[in-house]
């Protein structure tokens, strides 16, 4: 069965850009996974703890016949290869792939929980989310993606831009 799952993709260790394009290559090349949808790259301020570099954040539609846990391993396996390592909570990181909505499946597992349970309070996913499924309703959070967006308040939203490649030759 084809299935239909968001995934959102940060990083702020350089190289920033070549982390988003080494992640979207491995899931590109699995043969299981097919990217239908890509949102522009974000330029973000560091939500959470706060004392470190700006994010870029992005997120992908896929569609696969993967099952949730089967995908959150693909996530992970990615993460590892490219040299993720977990210290500090919210803290650095080469690349974070996270689930965001898998079909309108509702999971709740310390392993996987879909929708993801932060999604809704965070522009760097609900801007780029917006981008490429304005209309993609999430029950559990009580509307639609755009409605979410227009729930936020203005301040949290003003720290995501969208960021350009002229902005990798200037860096
Ligand atoms: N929807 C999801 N997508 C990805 N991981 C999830 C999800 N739900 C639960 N997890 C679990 O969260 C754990 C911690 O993930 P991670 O270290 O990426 O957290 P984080 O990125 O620091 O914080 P956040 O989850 O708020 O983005 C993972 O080991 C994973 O099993
Ligand atoms: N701007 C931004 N801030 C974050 C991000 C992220 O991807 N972008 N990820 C976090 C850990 O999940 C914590 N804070």
């Amino acid at each position: 069965m084809m299935n239909r799952a968001f995934i959102a993709l940060g990083t702020n260790i350089e190289p920033r850009y070549d982390h988003l394009k080494e992640a979207i290559a491995h899931l590109s090349k699995n043969e299981v996974i097919k990217i239908t949808k890509q949102s522009s790259i974000y330029q973000t301020a560091p939500v959470g703890y706060t004392n470190q570099a700006d994010f870029l954040n992005m997120v992908v539609e896929v569609e696969t016949t993967l099952p949730p846990y089967k995908l959150l391993d693909v996530c992970q396996n990615i993460e590892s290869q490219l040299g993720r390592k977990r210290d500090i909570r919210y803290g650095p990181r080469t690349i974070d792939l996270d689930i965001l909505v898998y079909n309108e499946e509702n999971n709740r597992t310390e392993r996987l929980t879909i929708p993801h349970p932060r999604m809704h309070e965070r522009a760097f996913v609900l801007i780029p989310l917006e981008e490429i499924a304005p209309s993609l309703i999430l029950p559990s959070m009580g509307g639609a993606v755009n409605d979410l967006l227009n729930k936020l308040p203005e301040i949290d939203k003003k720290d995501v831009r969208l960021w350009t490649q002229q902005e990798l030759v200037d860096e």
